[in-house]
C-alpha cells in the first residue's frame, strides 16, 4: 500500500473541506480519488451500498474491522441514530492517526471510536472496553486474508446476535474466498452478494457480501 496516501488525503481535506460538514468531506475525498490518486476506501458506489444496508439495519452499537482514513466510519456516522455509536478497529498507527483528524475535522468524534490494535488482540476484550454486550452492524474491511478468521471469532466471543448484519468489502477483488466459502455454506448466515465496481474504478468488478447472522 501507498503509505503516503494518507497525509495526503489528510492535507487535502483540511485545505479543501468544510469543517464539521461530514457530507462534504465524504465528497472532497471521493473527489480527490476519482481525480487525483485512487485510495482503497469504501468509495462513493459501493458506499451507497453500504448504507443502503446500514439504514435498513438502523443498528445501535457498530463495529468495522479497518478503519483506514476514516472514509467508511464518517459514511456510517452521518446515518447513525440518536445514541449509536461506532466502534472502528485500525491495526496502523498511521492510519489511525490520519483517521482521527479526519473523524475529528468531520465532527464525528464523539460517534467514532478508533480501537488501536490488531483485530485478534482487539476483539477479546471490546465488549468490557466499550461497554457493549453485541454488535447489529458489522462491516468488515480489513486484509483480506483474516475476513473468516475474525468473523469466527465475533461468533466464538458472543460478539453477534440473532439478526446482526455482517457486511463485508472486496469479495471479488481483492477477493476473500475462504470468508466467501464458510459462509455461504454455514446455516447460521443468510447471505446476499451485491456486485459492484473496485473503488475509483468504472472497469475492475467487486462486490459486497451481506451476511445476517441466524444461529
Ligand atoms: O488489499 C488491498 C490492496 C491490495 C493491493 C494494493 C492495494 C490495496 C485492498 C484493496 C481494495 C480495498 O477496498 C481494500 O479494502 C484493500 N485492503 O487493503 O483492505
Ligand atoms: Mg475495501
Amino acid at each position: 500500500h501507498d503509505e503516503e496516501f494518507p497525509p495526503r488525503i489528510l492535507d487535502h481535506v483540511m485545505k479543501n473541506a468544510i469543517k464539521g460538514d461530514v457530507t462534504n468531506v465524504i465528497d472532497v475525498i471521493d473527489k480527490y480519488c476519482w481525480s487525483v490518486e485512487i485510495a482503497m476506501n469504501v468509495g462513493d458506489v459501493k458506499g451507497a451500498i453500504l448504507d443502503k444496508s446500514f439504514l435498513e439495519a438502523s443498528p445501535k452499537n457498530v463495529l468495522e474491522i479497518g478503519c483506514y482514513c476514516g472514509y467508511s466510519a464518517l459514511r456510517m456516522s452521518r446515518l447513525l441514530k440518536e445514541d449509536a455509536k461506532i466502534f472502528t478497529i485500525e491495526a496502523s498507527s498511521q492510519y489511525a492517526d490520519v483517521a482521527q483528524e479526519i473523524i475529528s475535522f468531520a465532527g464525528m468524534e464523539k460517534k467514532v471510536q478508533i480501537l488501536r490494535g490488531l483485530s485478534d488482540e482487539v476483539l477479546p476484550t471490546i465488549a468490557e472496553k466499550c461497554g457493549v454486550r453485541t454488535f447489529d452492524f458489522v462491516f468488515i474491511d480489513h486484509a483480506k486474508e483474516l475476513y473468516k478468521r475474525d468473523l469466527i471469532m465475533l461468533e466464538n466471543l458472543g460478539l453477534i446476535r440473532q439478526g446482526t448484519t455482517i457486511m463485508a468489502d472486496n469479495v471479488i477483488f481483492p477477493g476473500c474466498p475462504d470468508y466467501l466459502e464458510y459462509v455461504r455454506n454455514s446455516p447460521k448466515f443468510e447471505c446476499t452478494n451485491y456486485p459492484s465496481k473496485l473503488e475509483y474504478c468504472e472497469n475492475r468488478e467487486d462486490a459486497m457480501e451481506k451476511s445476517i447472522y441466524l444461529p
